[in-house]
């Protein structure tokens, strides 16, 4: 599904990664875990081909992303790839149900179909009655679910996501989590998630520590 091969960044005279392998297989759940400045946040830009590696491949679903134009790259990421961040991001002026067909819009699903993929993602992950609520109506948990919702719309290759549950209460944070796992065991969805949640990174199907640039373990 992923293969990242010697990534090497550099931000000026630091040495950020230092040559990161990673190999991830459909529908397992990978957590990158890691000190604070290991360079975790930096590698799933990469690997989410939301920044470019100075050398080194990433290639997800057999295409070598460096290999591809910018216009080419946004394309991809649009259809392959799902973002969840630990803010989440969401259009304040839309609702729930919009938020999420957004990127449906943007790969060219007509609105009926991409209204009919949100509904059904909404309703699956207990947003049915909150479909045409704004995001500061809903809780921070619901926000949440709907930036996962908004993720799977396209049904990506992979999610990435970044401290997914850092801003949510551990009520929350749980059932956030559960989620992932639904979603990994009904869709084998592949999700690579950088944590600090001792519990996410626990129940993920591995886990990847991180020291100063380099995977010190698998
Ligand atoms: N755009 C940038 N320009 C310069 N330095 C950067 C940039 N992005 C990250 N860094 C530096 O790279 C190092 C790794 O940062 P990164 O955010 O990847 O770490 P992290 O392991 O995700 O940390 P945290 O757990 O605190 O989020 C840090 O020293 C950071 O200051």
């Amino acid at each position: 599904m992923l293969k990242a091969l010697n990534i090497q960044k550099k931000f000026g005279n630091l040495h950020i990664l230092k040559g990161v392998n990673l190999e991830v297989n459909k529908g397992e759940i990978v957590a990158i875990v890691g000190a604070s400045g290991a360079g975790k946040s930096s590698l799933l830009n990469i690997l989410g081909t939301l920044d470019k590696a100075d050398s080194g491949q990433v290639i997800i679903d057999g295409i070598d992303t460096s290999a591809l134009s910018s216009k080419q790259l946004s394309a991809f990421r649009n259809h392959k790839i799902g973002f969840i961040f630990q803010f989440h991001h969401l259009l304040v002026e839309f609702t729930a149900l919009e938020n999420v067909c957004i990127p449906a819009y943007i790969a060219g699903t007509s609105k009926a179909l991409a209204e009919k993929r949100a509904i059904e993602l909404l309703n699956k992950l207990g947003l049915g009655e909150r479909l045409h609520h704004k995001p500061a109506q809903l809780s921070g948990g619901e926000q949440q679910r709907v930036a996962v919702a908004r993720a799977l719309v396209n049904s990506p290759a992979l999610i990435f996501a970044d401290e997914p549950s850092g801003n949510l209460d551990s009520n929350n944070a749980r059932e956030l989590h559960e989620l992932f796992l639904q979603l990994r065991d009904e869709f084998n969805q592949t999700f690579i998630i950088v944590t600090h949640n001792e519990d996410l990174a626990n129940l993920s199907d591995r886990k990847v520590l991180m020291r100063d640039g380099l995977i010190v373990q698998e």
